[in-house]
């Protein structure tokens, strides 16, 4: 997650000063102990919540006084709508957004059905909302997801000892944790002290996105809690994330592991943009927010700066522009303009890593967009092909990915393929590049907005002019 007007330089941490390390770099991980778990240890919308529950919990009170059956539509100050028919959910939203208004409100005021809801009506009270179901989309049965009690995030972490922390982000601590029954979790406790308003809308935000998505490549969410600080309760992923793994591991990752992890966010995003019951542009798409699990199935973590568009929209300005410098999409950069091809454009910097091994931007601040072009120009793949795979890959394999690397990445985003181009090109489906080439170009209409990177008269070369600007003023910052 990212904070407003800030930018990720992603870098070596082993390449900062002593002193920077962990305060400048973002996504640091740190290795867990690896103790046995067994049990005995106790603008434009930002995020929407459904929950559905029986009419017997409506109260009658909905803000749009609406049928119970009908969804009750809440905004928050930053734009959240929050969509519920629960009035234990709109208790629990609606307490956050009272401390993020910072009202005088007592939030006893609220009828007494709400009582033992997830938020404290007095420091003393330990609330509990009962394990909510939601109406995210099959993909892995119906999640559900609760709140948890701080003493049970405590007792899981080990009082969220040092030893236990396994991540550190612009925004949030992640602990690794083992629940009473035995179950891992990542435990993301939201850490950006200075400002107790964006932090919540931060929370509220990523929750309301995450509470929806389910699918095998995507993050899962077990519960939340609010008491003692803002917490994700997140399913543990043996292997940390992606940027560990290819870039910190002496092992190293294997071709067939790389291709396999390219296909499965390849999905994951084509099931954020497409199979998703909303259209959800994630905006942070790099490798330290990519989760691997115990047989390296990726998973999309980290939805703090997702945005989710209405199906009318072709895309949305933002601004703003938060995100990771070397992933980011010129219209994007240059005009704050969102919509998937953002994604698209960040998945190719992605699959360029995979296959090149290198950092999006290295040690000396080098792009590996601005490095790999001329080399994918030239279809150079002795160059491309990171030296440590020598000849162990699958050439046929490794033509596609380098297809569509150099698709995602173009500077235009017309010319970029969607996710579900993406997904039948890296599979090798029978003549998925001639016909996307076919129907790529009639079916992307060009709004307005985005003439100024978006014509061909904005070309290669001053888009990576644009680029290093872009590089030096992120750097001032
Ligand atoms: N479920 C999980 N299992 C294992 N490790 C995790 C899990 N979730 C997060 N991590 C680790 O913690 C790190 C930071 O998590 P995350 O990206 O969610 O934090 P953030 O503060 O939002 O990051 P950013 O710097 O992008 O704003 C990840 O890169 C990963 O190493």
């Amino acid at each position: 997650m990212t904070s407003n007007g800030e930018l990720n330089l992603e870098e070596n941490p082993k390449d900062l000063p002593s002193s920077e390390r962990g305060e400048n770099r973002r996504n640091s991980e740190v290795k867990p102990d690896d103790s046995i778990c067994d049990g005995s240890n106790q603008n434009s919308p930002r995020g929407v919540l459904e929950i559905p529950i029986s009419s017997a919990d409506s109260d009658g009170s909905s803000s749009s006084g609406s049928e119970p059956s009908a969804v009750d539509r809440t905004i928050a100050p930053d734009g959240l709508v929050l969509e519920s028919h629960s009035l234990q959910w709109r208790t629990l939203i609606g307490g956050l957004i009272l401390r993020k208004k910072r009202t005088m409100m007592r939030l006893s005021t609220f009828p007494p059905a709400t009582a033992g809801l997830g938020l404290r009506r007095t420091p003393s009270e330990k609330d509990r909302i009962e394990s909510v179901e939601i109406t995210a989309e099959t993909g892995r049965g119906r999640p559900s997801w609760r709140s948890f009690d701080h003493q049970e995030l405590a007792a899981a972490t080990n009082n969220f000892s040092s030893d236990k922390l396994i991540g550190k982000g612009g925004h949030a601590e992640v602990y690794k944790g083992c629940l009473a029954d035995g179950q891992l979790v990542a435990v993301k406790r939201l850490t950006k002290k200075d400002n107790e308003e964006e932090r919540i809308g931060d929370f509220l935000s990523e929750l309301g996105i995450i509470a929806h998505v389910n699918h095998p490549n995507a993050a899962q969410l077990l519960g939340f809690s609010v008491e003692g600080g803002l917490h994700l309760v997140l399913r543990f992923s043996p292997h940390g994330s992606l940027a560990s793994e290819l870039h910190g591991s002496k092992e190293g990752l294997e071709w067939k592991v790389r291709f396999k992890i390219a296909l499965g966010i390849a999905e994951g995003l084509l099931y954020l943009h497409e199979g998703c019951q909303r259209r959800i542009i994630h905006r942070d798409i790099k490798a330290s927010n990519i989760l691997l699990t115990e047989d390296f199935q990726p998973q999309i973590s980290d939805f703090g700066l997702a945005k989710w568009l209405p199906d009318k929209w072709t895309h949305h300005i933002v601004f703003p522009i938060e995100g990771t410098f070397g992933y980011l999409a010129p219209e994007y950069f240059m005009h704050g303009v969102v919509n998937e091809k953002i994604d698209v454009f960040a998945f190719g910097v992605l699959l360029l890593e995979l296959i090149t091994g290198r950092r999006a931007v290295d040690s000396s601040r080098q792009s590996l967009v601005i490095w790999a072009k001329p080399l994918l120009d030239a279809n150079n793949v002795k160059q491309l092909a990171d030296p440590s795979l020598g000849d162990a890959y699958d050439a046929e394999e490794m033509r596609r990915a380098l297809l569509v690397a150099s698709m995602c990445i173009h500077h235009l985003s017309t010319s970029r393929p969607d996710m579900n181009w993406v997904v039948r090109l890296l599979k090798g489906e029978e003549g998925s590049a001639e016909l996307m080439g076919r129907e790529l170009r009639p079916k992307l209409a060009r709004p307005p907005q985005f003439d100024a990177c978006d014509s061909e008269d904005y070309t290669c070369s001053r888009y990576l002019n644009d680029l290093h600007r872009h590089k030096q003023l992120a750097l001032e910052q």
